[in-house]
């Protein structure tokens, strides 16, 4: 069994509160309030920048080029391929990079975002990939899953496009390479003794992806 699906099992309350949470069902079915969906991009794209810092520092604890190389391949699909996503879409409601930037961050965006990158400062290269894990991991598996339940993408869905991006090959690789890099580095650094604070890691991690969800979702209610 895998690094990531051995987390995923031993993980499973949380997981299946993020891929099954109220903003992902809505996001399936057309029905999520748009307030709602705004509110997470525009927080998503503040939460893409940590991120990419993250993997930033990714590159900094490699042990080989080849750990450096992933990290800088990861660095460089958020700032060239997933930020684009966000820029094109927060352009059609008028908002400008600068102005996103501005935009002042949620509590979930910082709490997700400064754990990961504490995880990361803490801990070597496994204990940071395994902070990433359920963010990089979790997406391609809950767009798919929306496109089956679906039986395609509906294009009368207001969010297809994010429904296709994520579940579009350049993700599923990307997300299939992460779990590989996770069994890599489980190789040479991973050990019995370690494991429940991974798992910690690993699920603390999933419940702050639950947490941004439903930052979302009470953006539409507060109006
Ligand atoms: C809260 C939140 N969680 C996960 C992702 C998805 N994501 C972030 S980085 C990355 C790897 C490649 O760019 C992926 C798939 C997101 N956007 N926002």
């Amino acid at each position: 069994m895998s690094l990531f699906e051995r987390l995923k099992s031993d993980a499973t309350a949380s997981w299946n509160a993020y891929v099954n949470h109220a903003f992902v069902r809505r996001l399936g079915d057309g029905t999520l309030p748009m307030a709602a969906f705004r509110h997470y991009l525009v927080q998503d794209y503040l939460f893409l920048i940590h991120f990419a810092r993250a993997n930033g520092l990714a590159v900094y604890k490699a042990a080989t080029l080849e750990e450096m190389r992933f990290a800088h391949r990861s660095l460089k699909a958020i700032l060239d391929i997933e930020m684009d996503l966000h820029v094109r879409l927060c352009g059609e409601w008028g908002l400008t990079p600068a102005e996103l930037e501005k935009t002042p961050e949620h509590s979930a965006t910082m709490a997700y975002t400064r754990y990961v990158l504490e995880t990361g400062l803490r801990g070597d290269l496994l204990d940071l990939h395994v902070a990433l894990a359920p963010c990089v991991l979790g997406y391609a598996e809950i767009a798919d899953s929306l496109v089956e339940l679906h039986g395609g993408i509906d294009t009368d869905n207001p969010y297809a496009h994010w429904i296709s991006e994520y579940s579009g090959d350049a993700y599923r690789e990307v997300a299939a390479s992460a779990a590989d890099a996770l069994d890599r580095l489980a190789e040479t650094r991973m050990t019995g003794a370690r494991y429940p604070h991974l798992l910690t890691v690993f699920d603390q991690a999933t419940r702050l992806e639950v947490d941004f969800w439903q930052m979302g979702l009470d953006a539409a209610r507060e109006g």
